[in-house]
């Protein structure tokens, strides 16, 4: 049949009748495909007393299982990703002429491939195809996309835009600029979800060149808030694994995400765009499991912050441990490490002797740039290599360990809790406590000092070399001093994102400005200053708060700030603000799905998620799947309201939200998290004091 494919509605009845008859085909051979496994698993069962006794059947019986299992999992999750398009096919069109032609040829784009059989030409193109381009990139005119073999240059005749839901179609249009504002208002303007949103519909230019950057190495962008970071963050990385199919797979990307919610809350759009989700975890966890074997728990981030805001006036070490200084008087240190760890003398075992001065030797200047703390394992290693070579035989494992040992006796501790305690106490700090592994904890502060330390003195851990892809979201939350442990671990590509303006220090960190200088030139730094999240009036009250006057705002329009002061006692007039934010909380029917109450510490969103869920469960609220109180070891929340602390909800995004501060506090730092906390706003900004 024919199809008029510049009719969209026509086009959508046809492609998703062939969508239809494509799962069906899959169904069937997926059906087979379980059928041909469960003979190869019969045939087994019956016969394997008879194999031969090489093994050769089995061996090739096994291949062939695991063969037909592979290409049964890959049609499993093709079926799945065209039935996901069965909901909305395609949402956007472009008709483009080529260079030396007159008819433009249609490309419908959707969120996958599709054709009628594999290898036929495609009727729907992935977003992420090089044509796909031209969607994002182009208004109607001159175009031009790189293909593989090439620049392919041409006119755009025109392009339109889809919203299809359910298989219907909701509405089409020609657009004639880039992705038009109205559609980018609609998607703006619904209703939040728990979740980040998948953006392939409205990508915008700037966002695009972004997502499809396959030259930098190291690409580092300054976004404001509300400028698409972690949302471009995920685009880029369906699209490398798209365009990189043989060397990329999902296993080889490491997301560094603030923590587990924010790991929950952007983990539906890789599969949403079908691919797999990938790895993430915090820094603090990825430490705490380097440092296992030298220390048995570590502070984390958040209680480094949490001291801050309450106990301001204890003076921390933080930041003069995380310092180029005292970096610097570690490298001092290590060096005299090289001396004064060691006690060399000479190695018999056996008729096999090494002397003294020979490992000198070897230690000094054979294996020099092996890190100190694995460099004698090199110099017994060329030794059991010699004797082995001499005597004519392998030495079994006992033996090995038994030499071994004799070597790494020469130095005189291995562990880096003492070595790192004993520059403390040369540097005037005082040492760590003198006990056993069990009950070794670390201070935030010596966490990544003893990480630092642990690297130079042992090497990479080669576990990581199989990420080949690293994400740093919230950047401007990392030291100088974990950019360089990251940089000693991760020799990879990277994407790295954040704002300056909601770092969870006293003062902004400007890290698009030092890291040139870790990383050299190999460095691309983007800055974007258009935000999409909040409304005008709520980015323009949270830019106030913070001095920022750069932004470029989406023109979407809502209703004013309301700012509120409780005045009173702490506990009475906390408790006042809340029966207030009861009053106004617009979570009912028709309204919206997400709203969040913002506090400063942790106790005291303890005490308000407290008070908050029982005076709603007396209003008859449902507290039971519509409230959630976030808290540093939450791993997921729902819809409806959300309690928690500014630096818990950073990187996610509420329909309302109540910022609920002690107005006594005037610290730099909860300024930083009242900005925070306004910044999370799409449509309605509370921002309530309390107390005197
Ligand atoms: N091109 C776009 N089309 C539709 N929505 C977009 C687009 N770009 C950003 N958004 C929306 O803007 C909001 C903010 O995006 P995102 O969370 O990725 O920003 P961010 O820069 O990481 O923010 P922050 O640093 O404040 O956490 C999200 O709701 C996202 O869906």
């Amino acid at each position: 049949m024919a199809i008029d494919n510049r009719d969209g509605e026509a086009f959508l009845t046809f492609v998703t009748d062939k969508l239809k008859t494509r799962i069906a085909h899959i169904s069937e051979s997926i059906l087979e495909g379980q059928k041909d496994i469960e003979g190869m698993h019969e045939y087994y069962w019956e016969n394997y007393t008879e194999m031969d006794q090489y093994g050769y059947e089995n061996f090739d019986n096994q291949q062939a299982l695991l063969h037909q299992i592979n290409a049964n999992e890959q049609q499993i999750h093709l079926r799945k990703r065209f039935r996901k398009m069965l909901d909305s096919p395609f949402f956007g069109r472009v008709d483009f002429i080529f260079e030396g032609e007159y008819e433009p040829e249609i490309f419908y784009i959707g969120i996958g491939n599709f054709a009628e059989e594999t290898g036929h030409t495609p009727l729907i193109y992935d977003w992420r195809a090089p044509v796909s381009g031209l969607f994002y990139d182009y208004d109607k005119g001159p175009a031009s996309y790189e293909a593989p073999l090439g620049t392919i240059t041409g006119e755009i005749a025109s392009k339109w835009q889809y919203k299809i839901r359910n298989g219907k179609m909701v509405y089409q249009f020609e657009s004639d600029v880039k992705i038009d504002d109205e559609i980018l208002m609609a998607e703006l303007g619904s209703g939040g979800s728990v979740a980040l949103k998948n953006i392939v519909r409205t990508i915008q230019k700037e966002q695009n060149a972004i997502i499809r950057n396959t030259k930098d190495k190291i690409m580092v962008i300054q976004g404001a808030a509300g400028s698409g970071k972690t949302s471009i963050a995920l685009h880029r990385i369906a699209y490398l694994l798209y365009h990189d199919r043989k060397n990329l797979k999902s296993s080889n990307i490491l997301i560094l995400s603030p923590n587990s919610i924010f790991s929950d809350y952007i983990s539906h759009i890789l599969p949403e765009l079908g691919e797999e989700n990938i790895r993430e975890m915090s820094f603090d966890l990825f430490a705490y499991k380097e440092l296992k074997d030298t220390v048995s728990d570590c502070e984390d981030r958040y209680d480094q912050i949490e001291r801050s805001l309450t106990m301001p006036d204890v003076p921390s070490l933080y930041k003069e441990k995380q310092s180029r200084e005292f970096l610097n008087q570690m490298e001092g240190y290590l060096t005299t490490l090289e001396d004064e760890l060691m006690n060399f003398h000479d190695v018999e075992y056996k008729n096999f002797t090494r002397k003294e001065e020979e490992i000198i030797e070897l230690f000094y200047f054979k294996f020099q740039d092996i890190p100190l703390l694995s460099r004698m394992e090199a110099v017994a290693e060329n030794f059991i290599d010699e004797v082995e070579t001499l005597r004519d035989s392998d030495m079994d494992e006992e033996e090995r360990a038994f030499v071994m040992e004799k070597f790494m006796g020469m130095y005189e501790t291995r562990d880096v809790y003492v070595m790192y305690s004993r520059f403390l106490e040369s540097c005037g700090y005082p040492g760590l406590p003198h006990v056993q592994l069990a009950d070794r904890r670390l201070s935030y502060e010596d966490v990544y000092p003893v990480l630092y330390m642990k690297y130079r003195l042992f090497g990479q851990n080669s576990s990581h070399n199989g990420i080949k892809h690293l994400v740093v979201d919230e950047m401007q939350d990392y030291s100088r001093l974990q950019y360089l442990i990251i940089k000693m671990m991760f020799p990879c590509r990277m994407t790295i994102l954040g704002d300056k303006a909601q770092t969870m220090e006293d003062e902004n960190q400007d890290v698009i400005g030092f890291l040139p200088k870790i990383f050299g030139k190999d460095i691309r730094r983007i800055v974007m200053n258009k935000s999409y999240r909040n409304t005008v009036e709520i980015a323009t009250y949270a830019n106030h708060l913070a001095g920022i006057t750069d932004m470029d705002l989406f023109e979407r329009h809502g209703a004013p700030v309301e700012e509120k002061h409780f005045p009173g006692k702490e506990s009475q007039s906390m408790e006042q603000a809340l029966d207030e934010i009861i009053k106004k909380l617009e979570l009912g029917e028709e309204q919206f799905e997400t709203a969040a109450v913002i506090l400063r510490t942790e106790g005291e969103a303890k005490k308000a998620a407290g008070i908050l869920k029982e005076k709603l469960a007396a209003a008859g609220f449902d507290t039971e799947n519509r409230f959630s109180y976030l808290h540093r070891d939450s791993t997921s929340f729902c819809k409806g309201l959300t309690v928690t602390t500014f630096y818990l909800a950073k990187g996610l995004e509420f329909d309302q939200v109540f910022s609920l501060f002690p107005e006594a506090d005037t610290s730099a730092l909860a300024k930083q998290g009242r900005y925070i906390a306004a910044t999370r706003a799409l449509h309605k900004l509370h921002m309530y004091e309390y107390g005197n």
